[in-house]
Formats: C-alpha cells, structure tokens, sequence
C-alpha cells in the first residue's frame, strides 16, 4: 500500500491538477493506495507523523510526497521514526533542487512509474535545524541571510500565482533577488563546526547548511555536496563586494564561485551560527522566522528513498 502526501498549492495551485492526472494512472492499474491532502501549513508533518507511526523498521511504510521542495521539510520533520519509511518524491513544484541534486526525475509522471516498477533504495543524510526550541528536519539546505530573504519575500510576493500561470515563476525569484540585493545589508557571521571550530566571517551575504549541491532553483552552491556521506556543506559568501556579486552569483550555476576570494565551503557533521543581528532564515525555502542564531546537525539514522534504477 503506498501513502501518498499530496500538496494540491503547490506550484500556485497546479499541484491539485497533477495529482488528479497520476491518481487517474493508478486506477487504471489497478494500484492501492491511499492518500492526503493537505490543507494548511504544517499538515503534510501532521500526515507524516501518522503514516510513519504506521510503519515498522521490518516492515516500512512507503510514504510518497507530491509537492515542491517545501513540502519536503514538513515531511520529514513528522516522520517519527526514519526507519519506519521508505520515501518517495513527486515534484509538482517550481523549485525543483531536490530533484536536481538527487538525480531525480523532474517529470511527475515518471516519478511516479519509478515508484511503482523500478525500486531503487537507497539511504540518504537527513538533517536536522533548531531553532529556539523547534527542531526540523530538512531534505535540501537552511541558511540564515540572502537566499533566505528571498525565499521570505517570494512567498508573499502577489504576483507569484499568476508568473507561475504563465510558467514564469522563475522570474518572481529573479525580481525579488534583485531587490534583496540592491537592499540587503551584508552582516558578521560566526561559524562554529564540529571540524574546524569557531570562525568569524565580517560582510556576509549569506550562511546556509547545504545537504544537496543545488539551492534557490538551480544555483549549485556546494557542488561537492554528497547526501549520504553523513557530513554537511556549509557555504560563507563573505568580504564580497556588491560588483563583485554580480559575478559570483550567476557562476554558481555551474559551480564557478568556488574558485572566488570569499567563497567558503566548510564540511562539518554539526554547526552553529550566529550574526551580528536577527535575520531571515529558511528551512528548504520556507521561512524559518527572522532569528539570531541557529544549529544544524545530522540525524543517526539515515532515510531510505527510493531512487531510479541505475
Ligand atoms: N492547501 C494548502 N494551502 C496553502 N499552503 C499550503 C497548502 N498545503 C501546503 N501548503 C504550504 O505550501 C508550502 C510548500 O509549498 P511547496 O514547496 O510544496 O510548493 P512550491 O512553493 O510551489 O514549490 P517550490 O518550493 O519547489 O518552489 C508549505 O509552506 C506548506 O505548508
């Protein structure tokens, strides 16, 4: 029986019309399988937490996510138990990183084929951020600074929904990415990990954990990322001048800022950071509040996802 998490906004709505398109593939194949919507922010760890507790180490239950990156966060933070589940992921958001980074189909309907025929599994690092008093898990990456005062300010950008009607959501990302850059005020970071102790980084544009190589739909931040080496990739972008930014930024599309003067990858198993002042955080895009400080480590146990065949 497959469990399938479905967000019906994501993609500014789309994602109802997708699932009604897969459910159709299932019936006509005779598949069982049940599933949930979700209705509010926080439903899909509600549904998690459910469907895991459903799940034994020895007999796992197959937890599906249909959603964007975002979805992914609130999915893996209900799991009670990671050996409980094995997870799958249909993208039907406009983000896409995860997909991107794990080497996943981005076609929902071909995720949905390699669900059902081709297994594949394969263990995956999950980590985990606290913040305050919560803790959550995420799939892809969660920083503190620029991207994370994009991924805030797209979320209530109106014209979001009718860009990706339009299949131009990208260029919401883009309007509000210039404008955090034109306005962001670059800040002092300490960066203390577990492999090279506490280091101060002064003019920081952003500090994020990364789990996967890509982030901010396509950007390839940590190309070194691996998500089962059980270590995080913490990238600095600090002491970078606004020109020189505008360089940085659209190499890391392919990787290239890795070779720029104050670029930092720091590969670590937990770590903490702190700015100078409170600012925007995200956790796989969605905002994790405006905070001083947070931490990042990764679980004991890994995920088990399953994976194209190779
Ligand atoms: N029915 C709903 N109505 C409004 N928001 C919802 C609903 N269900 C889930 N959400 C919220 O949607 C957000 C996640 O969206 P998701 O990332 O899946 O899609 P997306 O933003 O289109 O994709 P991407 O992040 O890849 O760009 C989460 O904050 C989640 O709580």
């Amino acid at each position: 029986m497959y469990s399938f998490i479905v967000n019906p906004n994501s993609r500014s709505g789309q994602g109802r019309e997708i699932w009604n398109h897969l459910r159709s593939i299932m019936e006509s194949q005779g598949i069982s399988y049940q599933y949930y919507l979700t209705e509010y922010v926080g439903h899909a760890t509600e549904f998690a937490r459910k469907i895991s507790a459903s799940g034994t180490p020895d007999e796992p239950a197959t937890l599906v996510t249909v959603g964007g990156d975002g979805t992914i966060y609130e999915v893996l933070t209900g799991i009670e138990d990671l050996d409980n589940v094995i997870f799958g992921f249909i993208p039907t958001g406009s983000g896409n990183d995860f997909c991107r980074s794990m080497g996943l189909p981005r076609n929902p309907e071909e995720a949905l084929r390699i669900i059902l025929n081709k297994r594949r599994i394969v263990s995956m690092d999950v980590p985990k951020i606290q913040l305050g008093s919560h803790a959550y898990r995420f799939g892809i990456s969660a920083g503190m600074g620029y991207d994370a005062a994009i991924c805030q300010e797209v979320l209530i950008t109106p014209g979001k929904k009718f860009l990706n009607r339009l299949h131009l959501g990208k260029l919401t990302y883009l309007m509000v990415a210039l404008k955090q850059f034109l306005f962001l005020t670059p800040f002092t970071v300490t960066v203390q990990t577990d492999t090279e102790g506490e280091q101060i980084f002064p003019k920081t544009w952003f500090a994020t954990a990364m789990n996967q190589k890509y982030e901010g739909g396509g950007f390839k931040f940590c190309p070194d990322a691996r998500p089962d080496d059980g270590l995080l990739d913490v990238i600095v972008l600090s002491g970078i001048s606004r020109l020189k930014m505008l360089f940085c930024l659209p190499s890391a599309l392919w990787g290239g800022h890795t070779k720029i003067k104050g670029v930092h990858i720091l590969k670590c198993r937990d770590v903490h950071i702190t700015s100078d002042y409170p600012l925007p955080v995200h956790k796989d895009g969605e905002s994790g509040g405006i905070q001083r400080e947070f931490s990042v480590s990764i679980e004991k146990k890994p995920l088990k996802i399953i994976m194209p065949v190779l």
